[in-house]
């Protein structure tokens, strides 16, 4: 990839869907290159943020820049991949899929082919490069749409939980090579997730939302720990029980407003005796 990562900075951002408020004083400065997960429970707002980043959405208050300029819609300097991988052309090949972007931003044939080639490399997928999306697995359409964004060559990619729909054994495999790849393109990435275990595998910061309407940005955990992570290690662990109190407590106060209050505190409670014990199982 030629371009390296931009900067991201979100102040103050106000989001609205009519009356509803989705998003409020959100502020988030993202260095150059780094990788920020967002996580939260569902339904907070961390896609609202994300489709801000990405100019899907506009802020009715507060602004977001990319490389000090304003984002004021979309661009392929940031590139979104989506947990659904119905966003490929079905009627294309993988290799027509990464390379239509490049092929509508004019760039020459011969450079194309080669650009192609290192990203369907870089993703795993040469040897699938002419088959149809509908013939692939859920793991290989993520890669295939991973690879259409980065030949892109965008500065920011933005994911909304791209491996949310995935089998626990793919998604693990993705996550090892998503770091990777991270580090190979030097790219900053926004990383939505709700999965914890995820967020402590990729992210440099881990930041939390509070639970919506008015979400708000919580906390932010930096997250240095040696790369590969494994989240067997006690400092992984140390930081797992933390963001699961933080997320916890969040969905503690959706179910509340919701009625549906069961007590839960984000804390493991021990297993209670008896019948229950069976369904447990
Ligand atoms: N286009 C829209 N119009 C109206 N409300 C919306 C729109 N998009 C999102 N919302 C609302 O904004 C809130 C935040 O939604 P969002 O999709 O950002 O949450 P999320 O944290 O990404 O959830 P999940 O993890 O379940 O995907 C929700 O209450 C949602 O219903």
């Amino acid at each position: 990839m030629n371009r390296t990562g931009s900067p991201v900075s979100v102040s103050d951002v106000d989001i609205r869907f009519g009356d509803f408020v989705a998003v409020r004083q959100a502020n988030l400065d993202i260095a150059a290159g780094e990788f920020v997960c967002l996580l939260g429970p569902s339904g907070c707002g961390k896609s609202t943020l994300l489709n801000a980043i990405a100019g899907f959405v506009t802020p009715v208050g507060g602004e977001v820049t990319c490389a000090d300029a304003r984002v004021t819609g979309p661009d392929v300097s940031r590139g979104v991949v989506f947990q659904s991988a119905e966003a490929l052309f079905p009627w294309l090949t993988v290799r027509q899929n990464v390379d239509f972007g490049p092929r509508m931003r004019g760039v020459a044939k011969a450079q194309r082919a080669t650009d192609v080639d290192r990203y369907l490399a870089m993703v795993g997928l040469s040897h699938s490069a002419d088959r149809f999306p509908g013939q692939l697995s859920g793991g290989m359409r993520q890669r295939a749409q991973l690879a259409r964004v980065l030949a892109n060559e965008p500065s920011v990619v933005l994911m909304d939980e791209p491996f949310g729909a995935l089998d626990a054994q793919t998604r693990l495999v993705m996550q090892v090579e998503l770091d990777r790849i991270w580090r190979e393109t030097g790219a900053t990435i926004v990383f939505v997730t709700h999965d914890i275990g995820e967020a402590i595998l990729l992210g440099d910061r881990i930041v939390t939302m509070t639970a919506g309407p008015s979400a708000a940005i919580k906390n932010v955990y930096p997250c240095d720990l040696p790369r590969p992570r494994d989240l067997t290690d006690p400092a992984s662990a140390a930081l797992f029980r933390e963001l699961r109190e933080d997320i916890g407590a969040e969905v503690a106060r959706t179910l509340q407003a919701q009625g549906l209050d069961d007590g839960h505190d984000g804390r493991q409670r021990p297993i209670p005796d008896g019948a229950d014990r069976k369904a447990r199982r």
